[in-house]
């Protein structure tokens, strides 16, 4: 290991765009599939590793949408979320804000409770295991209604003090924020924390949608942002977090080459970007992974490294005295380091 891979991998740092789902390795599909007795269209682990091959996010969504089919009972979830706890201990998270989509268990007939409560006790053996916090973000679907939406959010109501935030994903162009406007002011009302993706296929106008429409925290991608100054002021000027995933971007083509991510062009432009992984069991990496991936590819250091892991503090949804006792131990350790 270089001195910088080290350096990565000790950095503490908060992951705040991570889709439970999408941590879902091609082995525990194949052991899940086998203790489920669900069927898989694929032979091996490396036939599902040969189709994770995309074009575009749909492409994604389609094999992301079929492999949560294994997910059945609480012990399901749960083995799948300690799984990702236990590999973003090693990679320095020390914070987790998980996404989770109700729906794609829900509309196959799995009790919501059943997901959460599987989730919820991973969590608690995380912190126990690791010391690692974490929070959840339920996820609305968005290429399904304002209707299912509402409905989803009844669904949680029993929880809703377990829950931190509501988020928004899944084919974005053609479901625009607007949608949820309404679903997003009764999840404020209800004391919950907002983000939404916005700007990863979807255009600037997303980004400003889900601004001033769905009055969002922060935004997951925001890529296209950059494509309009007066977006890119704003988002800077109101202190916005974007939660970027670069080996995403990759996969999903929404940026044709790493050497060509923004993620520095956005810490320049006083941008508060932060490294995630979004879906690591299909996209390559974790998050140590895409931390390394564009320092490499962008030629970021120490300092430019530790302003990311800064970010992904201070962007979370902890309380300010908490965000700030992470980042004055990210500063002691950078120090020392
Ligand atoms: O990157 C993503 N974009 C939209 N929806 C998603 N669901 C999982 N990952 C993603
Ligand atoms: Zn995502």
């Amino acid at each position: 290991m270089t001195d910088l891979d080290s350096f990565i991998t000790g950095l503490p740092k908060a992951e705040l765009h991570l889709h439970i789902e999408g941590s879902l390795e091609p082995e525990l599909m194949f052991a899940l599939a086998r203790r489920n007795r669900v069927t898989i269209p694929y032979a091996s682990v490396e036939e599902v590793r040969a189709a994770y091959a995309f074009g575009n996010l749909q492409d994604f969504l389609d094999i992301y949408y079929a492999g949560a089919a294994v997910l059945l009972k609480r012990q399901d979830f749960h083995d799948l979320a300690l799984a990702y706890f236990d590999r973003a201990a090693a990679d320095g998270v020390v914070h987790a804000e998980i996404m989770f989509d109700p729906q794609t268990h829900t509309d196959r007939g799995i009790a919501f409770a059943e997901v959460i409560e599987g989730l919820l006790s991973a969590m608690a053996e995380a912190e126990a295991r690791h010391g690692l916090s974490s929070r959840l973000i339920l996820s609305f679907l968005r290429h399904l209604s304002e209707e299912a939406a509402f409905a989803t959010l009844a669904e949680a109501e029993p929880w809703l003090d377990r829950i931190a935030a509501v988020g928004l994903d899944s084919s974005e162009v053609g479901h625009p924020p607007a949608k949820f406007a309404r679903v997003y002011a009764a999840a404020a009302a209800k004391g919950l924390r907002l983000t939404a993706h916005a700007g990863e296929e979807g255009p600037p106008a997303y980004v400003r949608e889900a601004l001033d429409l769905l009055h969002v925290e922060r935004i997951d991608h925001g890529n296209r942002a950059l494509e309009d100054a007066a977006l890119v002021d704003r988002l800077a000027r109101e202190g916005m977090t974007l939660t970027v995933c670069p080996l995403s971007n990759l996969k999903l083509c929404v940026v044709d080459d790493l050497a060509h991510h923004p993620i520095d062009t956005m810490l320049a432009r006083g941008l508060r970007a932060t490294v995630n992984s979004d879906d690591p069991a299909y996209f390559g990496g974790y998050i140590a992974d895409n931390y390394r991936a564009v320092a490499r590819a962008r030629g970021l250091g120490k300092a430019e490294l530790a302003t990311l892991a800064r970010n992904s503090f201070a962007g979370s949804f902890l309380p300010p005295e908490v965000i700030a006792a992470h980042i004055d131990r990210l500063d002691e350790w950078v120090a020392a380091h």
